[in-house]
């Protein structure tokens, strides 16, 4: 029961198995509701956008052919159609940015451009207009019936604005996932309990919660399982109604790490059982079989060690959770930017370290943040991204560039 790939294995390995998902069941929900749930039926345009010829400037609606002088003959705003004749050459019309270009019209010139006195409107010269200017054509950005918003895509402010655009104060969405939380370990003690000198708060609860909930999944917490294999076995199975199980420690190699353990006697598959990387490396990738009337189980052990639990998330856990959700395939957000200082590769591990990008325009800049380690929850805290170092080199250099993890 030893299955240790390396971290791009890993990687391609649960996005396959998250590939296979069957998709969860679909609900209504008001549009503003939907931020972070996923699309379960595409969005369609209700009519064409934009629903007639628009000006973008505001100006005078002319001929582009036209020159010379003209005369103004009316005025259009956004909100109001041309009720005259289609516009005679020599002839131009007042109009405001939004509003319905009047036919005849096939440009705007720009109010800067050109000189008014009285009616009488002078079109500045070696400023030629091209047919068109100024103009969005009719159903140019979507046609009446085209789907805009593809089944699967995640919701963000751009897909609320889109929605609304189309007349939709709901969406079809997907149910969120609901994940069954479990950390293990004698040494934890709950947040309203006071910790003695020796014990540790449970925090990977919670932050488990708050990444399953970025995500797009619902958190179910459940009581902390001691490091006995009835106890493990009791809180697994009050797991099981969830759609997907997360424990957190125990997964490594001491005496009381029976997290494994525990799962194989209940029958459960495992995909692996550690990966190529730092930190993180005890990671475990599983399935529970059906029983009990409850159907097959992913479960994901992830180190105990709160830095390892969180980067252990990003990579794997994220990746299956939002398509859980009902995203299409949904891999973690690699980027690149420029290494600030020299870093320590570990060959034969993949390195993914909390770190700090400045986000810069021109050049991103990133720098490993000081840490003592995988339980460094404070320098977690201080970073924005975790730099991802390759398992085939020693030492990364000033002004390299190099793979980002974005969170
Ligand atoms: N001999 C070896 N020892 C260790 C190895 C190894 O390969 N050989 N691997 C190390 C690595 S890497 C990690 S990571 C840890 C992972 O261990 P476990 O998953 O078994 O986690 P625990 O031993 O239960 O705990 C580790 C550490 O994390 C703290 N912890 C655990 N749960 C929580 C929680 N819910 N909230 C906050 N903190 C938690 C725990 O107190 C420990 O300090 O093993 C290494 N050892
Ligand atoms: O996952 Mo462990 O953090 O490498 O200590």
């Amino acid at each position: 029961m030893n299955h240790i790939l390396d971290f791009d294995e890993a990687l391609k390995l649960v996005q396959r198995h998250a590939a296979d998902l069957h998709k969860l069941e679909t609900e209504t929900e008001p549009l503003l509701h939907c931020l972070g749930r996923v699309l379960a039926e595409p969005v369609t345009a209700d009519r064409d956008q934009p629903p007639f010829d628009r000006s973008t400037r505001d100006g005078f609606a002319l001929r582009a052919a036209d020159t010379g002088t003209l005369k103004v003959i009316g005025q259009i705003r956004a909100g109001e159609r041309w009720s005259g004749q289609p516009l005679e050459p020599g002839n131009a019309i007042e109009i405001m940015t939004g509003a319905p270009v009047p036919a005849g019209a096939d440009a705007v010139a720009m109010i800067e451009h050109v000189e008014l006195q009285g009616d009488s409107l002078r079109l500045a010269e070696g400023r030629p207009l091209t047919s068109g200017e100024n103009i969005v054509p009719r159903g140019s950005e979507a046609r009446a019936g085209d789907m805009v918003i593809a089944r699967g895509t995640a919701i963000a402010a751009a897909e609320i604005a889109l929605a609304a655009s189309c007349g939709l104060s709901g969406l079809f969405v997907y149910r969120r996932p609901r994940v069954a939380i479990v950390a293990t370990g004698d040494e934890l003690v709950e947040l309203d309990e006071t910790p003695g000198d020796q014990q540790i708060r449970n925090s990977n609860s919670y932050a488990l919660a708050a990444l399953a909930a970025e995500a797009g999944a619902e958190a179910v917490r459940l009581p902390i399982a001691r490091d006995r294999r009835d106890d493990l076995e009791k809180i697994i199975l009050k797991a099981r109604s969830s759609d997907l199980l997360l424990l957190s420690g125990g997964v490594s190699m001491g005496k009381y790490d029976l997290v494994e353990e525990v799962l194989h006697t209940m029958n459960a598959e495992f995909f692996f059982t550690g990966v190529k990387m730092q930190p993180g490396k005890p990671v475990v990738f599983g399935r529970l079989p059906a029983s009990g009337g409850f159907p097959a189980q992913y479960f994901f052990g992830l180190p105990g060690n709160p830095v390892s639990t969180q980067v252990t998330f990003h990579c794997f856990v994220a990746p299956m959770l939002r398509v859980m959700a009902g995203a299409i395939a949904s891999p973690p957000r690699f980027a690149q930017a420029t290494l600030a200082e020299d870093v320590a590769g570990k060959p034969g591990l993949t390195r993914v370290l909390p770190s700090h990008l400045t986000y810069d325009r021109v050049s991103p800049q990133v720098r490993i943040v000081a840490w003592q380690g995988s339980g460094d929850l404070a320098a977690n805290a201080r970073a924005n991204c975790y730099v991802v170092l390759p398992a085939d080199k020693e030492r990364f250099a000033v002004g390299e560039v190099i793979t980002v993890l974005l969170r």
